[in-house]
């Protein structure tokens, strides 16, 4: 079993992230964890501090000399931020007199609809919503992008399999049905503006974005993750938290800002015909001795009862516009219990696709979780061979 968790602020002094259950002999790398979280600050439409700041990677646990060791993984993601902020966020009692000095320390009384500032401060007895919004920030998503590095790799070097993403709508501008990056396709999506597959649509998208830029707004939108290579069988039928679909809703709806998870054509799959709705089996023929079977279509997205079917995986999230509108909603303030408008910082216009590459993690964790429940393996190769025995094993391939 893989778990995992991460601890930190915003902008607190660094990031931590502990990866436990991996098996041995992972080839990854710092320079590796440095390329994912550098694709995660890309975006057209993203805010002034990912263009400033940058994340510094230690790994502190678990690896040696690029391999993981079977141990806990242990990463820290320092922020190049915390000088400024090294005062007002210190985890030790600060001099009232000091504090009162920091401009950056003033209470923020000014929730913003849609983040968590009001909720967290009821919840918790805040007078400031700063404490809450320093760990709901998704900044968080940096130590779960480090992480989802380990088990990427571990999907790759134990079982072929790849995770792509790309960005599948933009507000209301959508790319064409049927666009599906192939296992290779990673490299040219993340040199498009707004990671999207589909060139004409990209234009469309960074238009969009800059309009509501422009008129002091923000925009969501929609990722989809793509998984090549799977066998079937990860997950299960026999209990709802043992199914695949429920534990990537759960991992994608626990990224920052997503509201709605589809797993396959979803929402459109619901509004068909079962004769049209689902994917039907047919001989392909034989490969070494073994039948093969072929889907005509992969509507289900490669999953059906909660298991991997051997089809690509697609599961898609969708991501609300960023509450920290430039043209400030209305609020009150909990100072004064006047009506107030919102927090008004600095802040991205539109974070669909830097969240692309969390979902990329947060697939590839549960996915690699997933994997060692059904192959086990205390080393990558233990994996390797496990794997190749099942799929040897099936009647059908
Ligand atoms: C990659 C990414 C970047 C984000 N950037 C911002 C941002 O700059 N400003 C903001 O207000 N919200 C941003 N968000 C969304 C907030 O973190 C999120 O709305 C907030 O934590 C409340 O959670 P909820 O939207 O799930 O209710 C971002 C989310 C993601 C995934
Ligand atoms: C720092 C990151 O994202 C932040 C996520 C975020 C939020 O409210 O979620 C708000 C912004 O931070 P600030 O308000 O300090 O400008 C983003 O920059 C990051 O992704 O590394």
């Amino acid at each position: 079993m893989l778990r995992w968790l991460t601890a930190g602020e915003s902008h607190g002094q660094q990031l931590t992230a502990v990866l436990e259950g991996l098996p041995a002999g992972v080839q990854v790398q710092t320079s590796d964890v440095d390329a994912q979280l550098a694709r995660r600050r890309l975006g057209h439409g993203r805010g002034a501090r990912m263009s400033f700041e940058t994340d510094e990677v230690t790994l502190t646990g678990g690896v040696r000399h690029g391999r993981t060791q079977g141990g806990p993984i242990a990463v820290q993601v320092g922020n190049t931020e915390w000088p400024k902020w090294s005062t007002v966020m210190a985890a030790d009692p600060v001099d009232a007199e000091v504090l009162s000095g920091q401009a950056r320390n003033a209470p923020l009384t000014r929730p913003r609809p849609g983040h968590a500032d009001l909720a967290g401060m009821q919840k918790y007895g805040f007078d400031d919503a700063r404490p809450v919004l320093e760990r709901a920030s998704a900044r968080e998503t940096a130590a779960r992008v480090a992480l989802g590095v380990f088990a990427s790799a571990f999907l790759r070097q134990a079982l072929d399999v790849r995770v792509v993403s790309h960005v599948v709508a933009i507000g209301p501008v959508r790319v064409p049905d049927g666009v599906l990056p192939g296992p290779d396709d990673g490299a040219r999506i993340d040199e498009d503006p707004v990671r999207c597959a589909d060139p004409d649509t990209s234009g469309l998208m960074t238009a969009e974005i800059d309009d509501a830029r422009k008129t002091g707004d923000t925009l969501g939108g929609v990722v989809e993750v793509v998984v090549h290579g799977l066998p079937p069988g990860l997950g299960s039928h026999v209990h709802w938290d043992r199914r695949l679909d429920s534990r990537l809703a759960a991992a994608l709806m626990g990224v920052q800002s997503v509201k709605a998870v589809e797993v396959g054509d979803g929402l459109e799959t619901a509004r068909r015909r079962g004769s049209v709705a689902h994917d039907e089996i047919t001989v392909a023929g034989t490969v070494d001795g073994q039948r093969t079977v072929q889907r005509s279509t992969d509507r289900a997205g490669g999953i059906e009862g909660g298991m991997t079917n051997g089809e690509v995986l697609r599961v898609r999230a969708a991501m609300k516009p960023i509450s920290t509108v430039p043209r400030a909603l209305a609020t009150i303030d909990t100072a004064t219990g006047e009506a107030a408008v919102a927090i008004n910082q600095r802040s991205d216009a539109c974070a669909v696709p830097r969240g692309s590459v969390v979902m990329e993690a947060m697939v590839a964790l549960v996915l690699a979780d997933a994997a060692l429940e059904k192959f086990g393996g205390d080393s990558v190769a233990e994996t390797r061979r496990n794997v190749a025995g099942y799929l040897d094993s099936l009647s059908y391939r």
